[in-house]
């Protein structure tokens, strides 16, 4: 979806895209690649990636509709330097699901 608006944002900043929860709750209405990635370089217009996930209601858009939020923040530009291993954590390698937290059938943790 074009939004009309092109921003240059300092260095050092970056734009994020992201949904808005009235649309996502009431309408179904989210962006697909939340949150969308605006760069400081960036000159061109901003458009929305939005995806309407109710598959049985559409939705009418209208000029001037409030479709998504930019939230603007500084980045932090770092430098990656390889290691023979890690620092120890609490969680350590445990991934995707491993700390629990919801009771999904035939996967309760104590
Ligand atoms: O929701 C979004 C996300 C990105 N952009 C614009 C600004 C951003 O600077 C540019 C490129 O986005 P991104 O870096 O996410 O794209 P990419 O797929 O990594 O490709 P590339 O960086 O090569 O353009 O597209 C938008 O207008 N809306």
């Amino acid at each position: 979806m074009p939004t009309g608006i092109a921003i240059a944002l300092p260095d050092g900043y970056a734009a994020f895209v992201h949904p808005r929860s009235g649309l996502a709750t009431r309408h179904g209405l989210t962006v697909v690649n939340a949150p969308g990635t605006v760069d400081a370089g960036y000159r061109g217009e901003i458009k929305v990636t939005l995806l309407n996930t109710d598959r049985s209601e559409p939705i009418t858009l209208r000029r001037g509709d409030r479709i998504a939020q930019l939230v603007v923040q500084k980045v932090e530009r770092v430098r990656f330097v390889e290691a023979e291993r890690l620092p120890g954590s609490h969680r350590g390698d445990g991934g995707f699901g491993s700390s629990g937290g919801f009771g999904g059938a035939g996967t309760a943790t104590p």
